[in-house]
């Protein structure tokens, strides 16, 4: 308590809600709805909220000034991860995403950023390309599978680029693989289940030990997460040694590169899959939610395409400046619907100072990327999906603040595919409105199902399951889609 007093020098915490001495604010840690509940305790305490576990402080941020004041201006010692025991003894340990910053994970984003970065980004818009081209056939066919046909669409193109593995249209065992382990990563993952996360010295606990169910669990579990960033780059290196080189890839690129140490290579493979395949489904599937909520802002829409682009074509990536509306409504989309609600948590490397409150050391840092995202002052009536707010005279109006601002997270750990996945979505949400109508489903009185439009509220926000129908524009769109896979 001393030498704790003496390192405060007289500063107090961060206002936060009354903690108990021993246990903290265990019961103030939001279980359901964490964003919108840390939300609310900012217009108590302020944006700056302080709880405690235990002897963990987490700190809050619900404002982008806050956010940006600390991840991004003081990144020096806001980059690093809390340490996650259930994940180390689930095998994610590998994972550059929740590793500590350093030297060894700065190795692993160089990597990263040397393939998917904004400069080269457009190498594997082809790629995008044609998967999207897949996803929309696959619509025409079986469209009350939308889901499922986003999901592969995203899978496909990661694994593609990352490995060069060519998806199977439906039952792929490589995405079944992955899923699996994305799986049991989001069960290991969901906040304060696991006594071992606040308590880490329990992870020497043997796994016999009656009570140490997590221990087993973690042990089934690890299988999955080495499966992932273990099979797919054997199979890249072994269809090399067989003299049937697989089509280029990162993986491929890293090998030639003669990096030298294989482990940060698998690893920054591996994490593609687990940063990029949820994110982009619950940011298109949410599209499909919007749309099917708003016809209008779908009729607008379609009308800016039909003028630009006409009906002869898809819109394409090189489209993209001349279709102001379109990006609007995806600008809407990442602002209204974060995916990563909550960020990945971050951590403070060093006792730090802010407008006179003091963040000591290993304070678990949140960014609510929520509350920033439905900031009334940047964003009025923040909590209609309204993609006007970011137009003026018919163009993309510059004052109104870019959600990537905070949608992607902050500083030296910000996302590494958020190109990839600014594109991804964008392609798909044009060439949907091309070509589809998004309609609502009927009951059985022949009225309108209108979606309720909750997500989930985990780690990961993904919309509901919600009903929809999803036809063709006209005779022309399908075939224009039917070409467009036959060229790709
Ligand atoms: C809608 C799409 C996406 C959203 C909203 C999103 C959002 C985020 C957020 C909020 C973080 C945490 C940043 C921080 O700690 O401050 C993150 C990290 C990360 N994302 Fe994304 N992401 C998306 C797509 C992708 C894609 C497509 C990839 C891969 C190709 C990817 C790879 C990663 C990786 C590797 C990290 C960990 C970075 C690190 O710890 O150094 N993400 N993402």
């Amino acid at each position: 308590l001393w030498r704790a007093r003496r390192r405060r020098r007289g500063l107090p915490y961060p206002p936060g809600p009354d903690a108990q001495l021993i246990l903290g604010n265990v019961r103030d840690i939001p279980t359901e709805n964490a964003p919108a509940v840390y939300a609310e305790m900012s217009k108590t305490y302020g944006p700056v909220v302080h709880l405690r576990v235990l002897n963990r402080h987490i700190v809050v941020l619900n404002t982008l000034k806050a956010a940006d004041d600390l991840l991004n201006k003081r990144s020096a010692i806001y980059s690093s991860r809390p340490s996650t025991p259930m994940f180390d003894l689930s095998g994610w340990s590998w994972s550059p995403a929740i590793q500590p910053y350093g030297p060894y994970w700065r190795q692993h984003r160089k990597l990263f950023q040397g393939f998917f970065d904004e400069r080269v980004s457009t190498r594997y818009h082809d790629k995008l390309t044609s998967t999207n081209a897949v996803f929309l056939r696959s619509l025409l066919e079986s469209p009350h599978k939308f889901r499922e046909h986003i999901h592969r669409a995203a899978g496909a193109n990661i694994l593609s680029l990352t490995y060069g593995i060519d998806v199977a249209l439906e039952n792929d065992p490589w995405i079944a693989m992955v899923d699996k382990a994305v799986e049991c990563l989001s069960k290991a993952g969901v906040p304060g289940s696991y006594a071992v996360d606040w308590l880490p010295w329990l992870k020497h606990v043997p796994a016999w030990v009656p009570g140490a169910h997590f221990k087993r669990q973690a042990l089934e579990w690890r299988e999955h997460a080495t499966n992932m960033v273990e099979a797919p780059f054997q199979w890249v290196k072994q269809q090399l040694a067989s003299g049937k080189p697989p089509p280029p890839s990162f993986v491929t690129d890293m090998l030639s590169m003669n990096v030298d140490a294989e482990d940060i290579m698998k690893n920054t493979a591996g994490v593609t899959y687990l940063g990029g395949a949820d994110t982009t489904v619950s940011t298109i599937a949410a599209f499909f939610l919007a749309m099917t909520i708003n016809p209008d802002i779908q009729r607008m829409a379609q009308e800016e395409i039909d003028r630009v682009v006409g009906h002869d074509r898809l819109p394409e990536l090189g489209d993209r400046d001349s279709l102001p509306y379109i990006e609007a409504i995806v600008r809407e989309l990442f602002r209204f619907y974060p995916v990563v609600p909550l960020s990945i948590p971050h951590m403070v490397t060093a006792d730090d100072e802010y407008e006179g409150m003091f963040i000591p050391a290993q304070t678990t840092i949140i960014p609510n990327i929520w509350a920033i995202l439905r900031d009334e002052e940047s964003y009025p009536n923040a909590s209609c999906f309204w993609p006007e707010r970011f137009m003026k005279d018919g163009q993309l109006n510059p004052d109104v603040r870019h959600p990537k601002t905070a949608v992607y997270g902050y500083g030296r750990r910000l996302c590494p595919g958020r190109f990839l996945a600014d594109s991804s979505v964008w392609l798909a949400v044009a060439t949907v409105l091309a070509s589809f109508n998004i309609s609502r489903a009927k009951d059985h009185m022949g009225n309108d199902i209108v979606p309720s439009g909750d997500t989930n509220t985990g780690a990961l926000a993904s919309p509901k399951p919600f009903p929809c129908v999803i036809t063709p524009r006209s005779a022309d769109s399908r075939q224009v889609i039917l070409q467009t896979v036959e060229a790709a």
